[in-house]
C-alpha cells in the first residue's frame, strides 16, 4: 500500500446519464478463472465502522462500486478521514462513537439501500441533523422500517417525502435509549441500523430476527472491539445483544469476494454449453450462499475447492461446468441467504428442465426495482413461461427464445441477470440499460467478455 493518498473516484452519474443498452448473444463455451469484486455488504460496513472507531482502519479489497463510493463520501462528510491508498486499498481515520459532525450538505446514497439505511443508524447516536437522499430508485424504497425503530430509540424525523421516503432529515442525539426490537421483516439492513444506533445507547440493545440474515455487522462489530453476543431465536432466527457505548478501535479489514456478484459468471457457466470456469476466492458465509445450495439441488456441477479462512470469512474456489439443470422448489426460509440472487436464479430456471418454484419473495418487491415484477416482465420479453402467484415465482424451463428489450428499472441485478440469460438464448437478449451495473460490479462486462461471453 502506498502512503500517498489517491483521490477518491467520484461516483458515476447515477440516473443522470443517457441509458446504455447492451445485447448478450449465444456464446461459445466460457472458460477461464475469475474473481468477483469485494463484497458490497462488507465494504459498506468496513467504511462505516471505520468512521465510528477511534484510530485507523486499513481496508483491502474494498468494492469500488458506486454504492460503496457514496458511503465513503458520506463518512467523509460526517468528519471521518477517508483516503484511497491504492487499488481497493482504503484508509479510514474514525471519530469515535458519537463523534460525527453535522454534514454541510445532504448525504446522497445514490442507488444504495444499504448505504442509506445503515448510515441512518450510524448517525442516530450523534447530536446532529443530517439529510439523507438518493436517486429515483432509492427515493421509492421504504424507509419506515428503519425510522420506526430509530424513533423509538429517540431519533427525531424532521422531514420526509411522502410515506417516510427519501429525501428525509433526521435529528440524532447523543443519549439514545437502550432498546429491544424484533425486526418485522427479514432484513440485515434494519438489524444493522438498530445495532449501529445501539452503539450510542445507554445499556444493552437487543435485536431479534425470526429468519437469520447476513451477519456481517455482528462479525465486524466484534472485530472492532464491541461486546456482542448472538444466540439462536426460534427455528431459523437469531437474538443479538450489544453492549452500548463500547470504545471501538480501528482494525484491518480484508474484504472477501462477493458471492452475489460471483453468481452471474457462475450461472452463465452453468447454462452456456461446454463451459468450464473457476470462480476464485468466493466468500462462503452460510448466510450468503443459498444460491449455491439451490443450484446444486438443480443438478449444477459445482466443485467447492480449497475451502479456507481469509480475513475471518470462509472462502473457496468454485469450479463450475455446464450442467443439465432441473427445476426445484426453493423454500421460503432460504430467501434471506440468497435474496439478491433470485433474478439470476430465474435465468438458470429458464434454462432448466421442468418448473422451478421460488417461495416467499415478498422482499423482492422493495429492492432497487420491484424485482418480482421486473423478472416476470423480463421473462415474458424473452418468451419464458412463468407465473407470479402471491409472493411466489414459477418459472418453466426449456429452450429460451430470448429477445427483449428487457426493462431494467435502474436495477443492476436485473440488467446482469438478463444479460446472462442472453448467452444461452436463441435470439440473444437485449437490456435497455447497463449503467447501474456500476453500483455493485463495475468490471462485470469486461470480466464476462474475458470468459468468452458475447455481450456488446
Ligand atoms: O445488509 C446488507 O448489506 C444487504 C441486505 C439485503 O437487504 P435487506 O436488508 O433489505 O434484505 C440485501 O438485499 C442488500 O443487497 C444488502
Ligand atoms: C438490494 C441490493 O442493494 P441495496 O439494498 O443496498 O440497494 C442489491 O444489491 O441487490
Amino acid at each position: 500500500m502506498s502512503s500517498a493518498p489517491m483521490p477518491i473516484p467520484p461516483p458515476g452519474p447515477h440516473g443522470g446519464g443517457a441509458p446504455s443498452p447492451a445485447t448478450a448473444r449465444v456464446s461459445p463455451a466460457l472458460s477461464g478463472r475469475v474473481r468477483a469484486p469485494g463484497d458490497k455488504s462488507v465494504s459498506h460496513r468496513a467504511l462505516i465502522l471505520g468512521a465510528l472507531a477511534h484510530g485507523e482502519t486499513a481496508i483491502t479489497g474494498l468494492l469500488e462500486g458506486e454504492d460503496v463510493l457514496n458511503t465513503a463520501k458520506a463518512c467523509a462528510q460526517l468528519g471521518a478521514v477517508v483516503e484511497r491508498t491504492g487499488n481497493g486499498a482504503w484508509r479510514v481515520r474514525g471519530v469515535g462513537v458519537g463523534g460525527f459532525r453535522a454534514p454541510a450538505a445532504p448525504l446522497d446514497f445514490g442507488n444504495s439501500g444499504t448505504g442509506a439505511r445503515l448510515m441512518m443508524g450510524a448517525v442516530a447516536g450523534n447530536p446532529i441533523a443530517a439529510t439523507f437522499d438518493g436517486d429515483a430508485s432509492l427515493r421509492k424504497r421504504p424507509m419506515r422500517r428503519v425510522l420506526d425503530p430509530l424513533t423509538q430509540m429517540g431519533v427525531a424525523v424532521l422531514e420526509t417525502a411522502e410515506g417516510g421516503r427519501l429525501p428525509l432529515r433526521l435529528q440524532g442525539l447523543a443519549d439514545l435509549a437502550a432498546f429491544s426490537y424484533e425486526t418485522p421483516v427479514p432484513s440485515a439492513q434494519v438489524k444493522s441500523a438498530v445495532l449501529l444506533a445501539g452503539l450510542a445507547a445507554r445499556g444493552t440493545t437487543l435485536v431479534r430476527e425470526r429468519e437469520a440474515t447476513r451477519d456481517h455487522t455482528e462479525a465486524m462489530l466484534r472485530h472492532f472491539g464491541a461486546e456482542i453476543a448472538v444466540a439462536p431465536f426460534g427455528a431459523h432466527g437469531r437474538e443479538i445483544t450489544l453492549a452500548g457505548r463500547p470504545v471501538l478501535r480501528g482494525a484491518p479489514v480484508v474484504v472477501p469476494s462477493d458471492p452475489s456478484s460471483a453468481a452471474f459468471p457462475l450461472v452463465a457457466a452453468l447454462i452456456v454449453p461446454g463451459s468450464d470456469i473457476v470462480i476464485a476466492d468466493m466468500m462462503m458465509n452460510p448466510l450468503r450462499i443459498g444460491l449455491v445450495t439451490t443450484l446444486i439441488e438443480m443438478g449444477a456441477r459445482i466443485e467447492i475447492l480449497d475451502q479456507r479462512t481469509e480475513g475471518g470469512e470462509t472462502v473457496a474456489d468454485l469450479r463450475v461446468r455446464h450442467s443439465a439443470l432441473r427445476g426445484v422448489v426453493v423454500p421460503a426460509e432460504r430467501a434471506p441467504a440468497m435474496i439478491d440472487e433470485y433474478p439470476v436464479l430465474a435465468a438458470a430456471a429458464a434454462c432448466a428442465e421442468g418448473t422451478t418454484i421460488m417461495h416467499g419473495l415478498a422482499e423482492l418487491r422493495v429492492k432497487e426495482s420491484d424485482r418480482l415484477a421486473a423478472v416476470a416482465d423480463g421473462l415474458a420479453a424473452c418468451g419464458v413461461r412463468h407465473a407470479v402467484e402471491g409472493d411466489d415465482l414459477l418459472v418453466e424451463g426449456g429452450p429460451v427464445r430470448g429477445g427483449g428489450p428487457v426493462a431494467t428499472h435502474m436495477d443492476h441485478r436485473i440488467a446482469m441477470a438478463f444479460l446472462v440469460l442472453g448467452l444461452a438464448s436463441r435470439d440473444g437478449v437485449r437490456v435497455d440499460d447497463t449503467a447501474f451495473i456500476a453500483t455493485s460490479f463495475p468490471a462485470f462486462l469486461p470480466m464476462m467478455r474475458g470468459l468468452g461471453a458475447d455481450i456488446a
